[in-house]
C-alpha cells in the first residue's frame, strides 16, 4: 500500500488535532508533509517534534520566527509564513491529500490552492465553500480534485448516497436531505434568556468539542445556516430540498430520503475522528479510535423543528443563498466579525443576527464572477459590520 502524504491546514485546532490522532494510529498508511497554524507557534512546535513534517507554516512572519527558534534542533522541518506559505504547502507536489481545517475566510486561499492543484481535499472549512460556492465547485470540476466532505452532517449525507451521484442526487432517486442539528447549548432558552448569555456558555456545546467560532455558530444556529449552503453546493441541490431537524442527541448525523420512501441515516458517537477517518481512507474503512455506539445507553432519539424566531441566523443564511452572488460571502464575513466581537465581550449574543442583517441590508449583491470580487465584498462587509457594532456599543 502506498502511503498518503498529508498537508494539514489548521493542525493546532480541534479538527487538526483529531486528524493527527487518526494519523498517529496508522503510521503504515499516512505520512505528514506539512503542518500549519495561525499564531500558536508553541503548540505547532510540539506537533512538529512528533510528526517531523518537511514544512511548517505560521500565518505571520513573527509567529514563524518564533517557531523557527523553537525548532532549532529539528533541521528537517523548514518554516514558512503567510498566505504564500499556506498556499505553497496546500499545492505542493509532495502532498496528495490536504485537510482544510483553518477556521473562517482565512482558509479560502489555501483550500483553493489545494483544489487547483487537484489534491484529495478533505473539507472541514465550510466558510470557504459558503463564500465562493459556484466558483469553488467549478474549480473542483476543472482540476479534477477529489473533494470529500468532513463536516459531520455532510460526511453523513455523502455516506448515505451512491458516490457516483453525489453531484446529481436526483438521478439516484434522492428526494430530500434531512440535515440534523443539535440545537446548541441554548435550545431551551427563552428569547429573554438569550440576551445575556456569556461566551463561555456559548462555547459549551452539549455534544461536540470544537473550536470557539464554530461553537458560537452552533449556539446561534448560524452553523446550520452555513451547513445548509454547504450542502446545496456539495450535493448540487436547493434549500427547498433540505429540511433541518433538531436532534438534540447528535447521534444521527444526517439522513437522505429516497423516492421509494427509504430514509438512509449515518449514526455514530459525536466524535469528528469518524468523518475524518472516512475521508482520509475513503473508500476504505479504518479504525478511528472511536468507541462503539451504545444505543441501549442512549435509549431514545428526539426531533424538533428549528425555532427561527429565537434563532434567526438559519433564515438569514437561507435568504443569502436565495439572493445568490456575493450575498453568502457577506453573510459569512458579517458573522465572523460579530462572533469575534461577541467572544471579546464587545457584543451581546442576541445582537449577532442584528449585525448580520444590517450588514446584508447595507451591501449590494453583485454576481460572484471572480475570487477577487468575493474577497473585496468580504472586506467591505467586515467594514460595515464593525461600524454597526460600534454604533450598538456607544
Ligand atoms: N471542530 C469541529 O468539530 C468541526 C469544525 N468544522 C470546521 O472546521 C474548521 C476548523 O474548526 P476548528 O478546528 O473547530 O477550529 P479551531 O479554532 O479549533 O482551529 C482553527 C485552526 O486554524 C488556525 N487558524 C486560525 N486563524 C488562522 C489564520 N488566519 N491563518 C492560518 N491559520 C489560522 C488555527 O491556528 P492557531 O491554533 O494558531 O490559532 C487552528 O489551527 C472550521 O471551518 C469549522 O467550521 C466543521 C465541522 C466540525
Ligand atoms: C461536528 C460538526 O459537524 C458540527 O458542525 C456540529 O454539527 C455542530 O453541531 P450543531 O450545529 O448541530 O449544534
Ligand atoms: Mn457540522
Amino acid at each position: 500500500m502506498s502511503k498518503r502524504c498529508l498537508t494539514i491546514l489548521g493542525a493546532t485546532g480541534s479538527i487538526g488535532l483529531s486528524t493527527l490522532d487518526v494519523v498517529r494510529r496508522h503510521p503504515d498508511r499516512f505520512a505528514v508533509y506539512a503542518l500549519t497554524a495561525g499564531t500558536r507557534a508553541d503548540e505547532l512546535a510540539v506537533l512538529c517534534r512528533e510528526f517531523r513534517p518537511s514544512v511548517a507554516v505560521m500565518a505571520s512572519q513573527e509567529a514563524a520566527e518564533r517557531l523557527e527558534r523553537l525548532l532549532d534542533d529539528v533541521p528537517e522541518t523548514r518554516v514558512l509564513s503567510g498566505k504564500a506559505g499556506l498556499c505553497d504547502v496546500a499545492s505542493a507536489r509532495e502532498a496528495d491529500t490536504v485537510m482544510a481545517a483553518i477556521v473562517g475566510a482565512a482558509g479560502l486561499s489555501p483550500t483553493l490552492a489545494a483544489v487547483r492543484a487537484g489534491k484529495r481535499v478533505l473539507l472541514a472549512n465550510k466558510e470557504a465553500l459558503v463564500m465562493s460556492g459556484r466558483l469553488f465547485m467549478d474549480a473542483v470540476a476543472e482540476s479534477g480534485a477529489e473533494l470529500l466532505p468532513i463536516d459531520s452532517e455532510h460526511n453523513a449525507i455523502f455516506q448515505c448516497m451512491p458516490p457516483e451521484h453525489i453531484r446529481d442526487p436526483r438521478a439516484a432517486g434522492v428526494t430530500r436531505i434531512l440535515l440534523t442539528a443539535s440545537g446548541g447549548p441554548f435550545r431551551e432558552h427563552t428569547a429573554a434568556q438569550l440576551r445575556d448569555v456569556s461566551p463561555a456558555e456559548a462555547c459549551k456545546h452539549p455534544n461536540w468539542s470544537m473550536g470557539q467560532k464554530i461553537s458560537v455558530d452552533s449556539a446561534t444556529l448560524m452553523n446550520k445556516g452555513l451547513e445548509l449552503i454547504e450542502a446545496c453546493w456539495l450535493f448540487n441541490t436547493t434549500p427547498e430540498k433540505i429540511e433541518v431537524h433538531v436532534h438534540p442527541e447528535s447521534i444521527i448525523h444526517s439522513m437522505v430520503e429516497y423516492a421509494d420512501g427509504s430514509v438512509l441515516a449515518q449514526l455514530g458517537s459525536p466524535d469528528m475522528r469518524t468523518p475524518i477517518a472516512n475521508g482520509l481512507a475513503w473508500p476504505e474503512r479504518i479504525d478511528a479510535g472511536v468507541a462503539p455506539l451504545d444505543l441501549f445507553a442512549i435509549g431514545r432519539f428526539h426531533f424538533e423543528k428549528p425555532d427561527l424566531h429565537r434563532f434567526p441566523c438559519l433564515a438569514l443564511a437561507a435568504d443569502a443563498f436565495e439572493a445568490g452572488g456575493t450575498a453568502p460571502a457577506v453573510l459569512n464575513a458579517a458573522n465572523e466579525v460579530a462572533v469575534e466581537a461577541f467572544l471579546r465581550g464587545c457584543l451581546r449574543f442576541a445582537d449577532i443576527p442584528v449585525i448580520i442583517e444590517r450588514t446584508m441590508a447595507a451591501t449590494t449583491v453583485v454576481p460572484a464572477d471572480s475570487f477577487d470580487t468575493i474577497f473585496s465584498r468580504d472586506a467591505e462587509a467586515r467594514r460595515h459590520a464593525r461600524e454597526q457594532i460600534a454604533l450598538l456599543t456607544v
